[in-house]
């Protein structure tokens, strides 16, 4: 969410993969950010004007990076293609910074097709960065992890929680409210309005959701966590080859059954409707029975053709007869 510090925990990131030799690549997706603490690898505003595109499209600024965002999506194919592009030594991380506003990536089209771009091409993990400090409120913490149980079931890919601010406040309460129901209830007991009974009905949806989730503690100040955090990241590879990349060879395999099965489906449409139009002879057969202007009309043109040569001829040689006349 806006301010959770996912600017400044890639700004730790990147550092502690250089102070540990391991090549990392980082993007910044987010078009409005007006200084980066990292040196972005590849920056969305070296392409979108994120103030031209709200004057350019007459919008807000909301729809200014949602545009923006979407405009450069068009284009991140080149992106993932130098991602790819082999080098020495070899990419161990590639990181990705999104917009503040976390609906304008995950419910748009960019979104989705920076992410299934992304996890058609590498192991590929959603984290979700949470304010440990702000979450200490038990609705609080509700309502984002509503947020991370939403963007879960829409990318379908690992998702690893970090708890940043880990110097402020420890994570340990949410650790506790997501592994023991009881815990999570106390904290809600003072509290009697709507909000706390439907808090308190929903961590019981969320139980499972919880009982698959990863997550570490991390501070992006102190650099607290970060072996932790990569440790985690592993296992969310790992959870990716296991069960994202069956499922997508699953949804590859879906998908070309159903264009075999659609073309079959034409193929015999086209087929009846030439048999309906007596068309059914082949190739040949429909250019030799060719409808109205087949061989007949055909024949008959040509025979009016050679009238109409003959004519010509006869014309012509009046013509010549009457000019030896006019020189006698
Ligand atoms: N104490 C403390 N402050 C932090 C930490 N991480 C980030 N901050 C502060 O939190 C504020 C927001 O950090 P950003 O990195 O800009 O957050 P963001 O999520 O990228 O913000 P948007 O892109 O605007 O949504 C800044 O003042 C940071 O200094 C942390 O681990 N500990």
């Amino acid at each position: 969410m806006a301010g959770s510090g996912k600017t400044t925990l890639i700004q730790r990131i990147n550092s502690h993969l250089h102070a540990t030799h391991r090549n990392g690549y980082i993007i910044n997706m987010d078009p409005a950010v007006t200084h980066l603490p990292y040196g972005a690898n590849i920056d969305i505003r070296d392409t979108v004007k994120y103030k031209n595109v709200m004057k350019q499209y007459n919008l807000g600024p909301n729809g200014g990076i949602l545009t923006s965002c979407n405009l450069f999506a068009t284009r991140f194919d080149q992106v993932i293609q130098l991602c790819e592009k082999p080098r020495d030594p070899p990419l161990e991380y590639i990181i990705v910074d999104t917009p503040g506003q976390i609906e304008i990536f995950t419910w748009s089209a960019s979104g989705a097709i920076v992410t299934e771009l992304f996890a058609s091409s590498f192991p590929t993990l959603v984290a979700y960065v949470v304010d440990t400090p702000r979450v200490a409120n038990p609705q609080t913490f509700m309502s984002n992890m509503l947020q991370a149980c939403s963007i879960l079931y829409k990318t379908k890919l690992p998702m690893l929680l970090l708890f940043n601010k880990v110097d402020v406040v420890r994570h340990d309460f949410a650790l506790d409210w997501m592994s023991d129901f009881d815990s999570y209830t106390a904290a809600l007991e003072a509290d009697s309005s709507y909000a706390a009974t439907l808090s308190r009905s929903l961590a019981l949806v969320l139980d499972s959701f919880y009982a698959n989730m990863r997550s570490a503690g991390v501070s992006a100040v102190t650099g607290e966590g970060m072996e932790e955090m990569l440790q985690q990241v592993a296992e969310c590879a790992k959870e990716y080859q296991d069960f994202y990349v069956p499922e997508l060879d699953k949804a590859r395999k879906d998908k070309a059954a159903r264009e075999e099965a659609r073309q079959q489906r034409e193929m015999a449409k086209l087929q009846a409707d030439m048999a309906a139009t007596g068309l059914g002879g082949g190739a040949a057969g429909a250019g030799a029975g060719a409808g109205p202007s087949g061989p007949g009309k055909a024949a008959e043109k040509a025979a009016e053709e050679e009238e109409d040569d003959e004519e010509e001829e006869e014309e012509q040689e009046d013509m010549e007869e009457d000019d030896e006349d006019e020189d006698e």
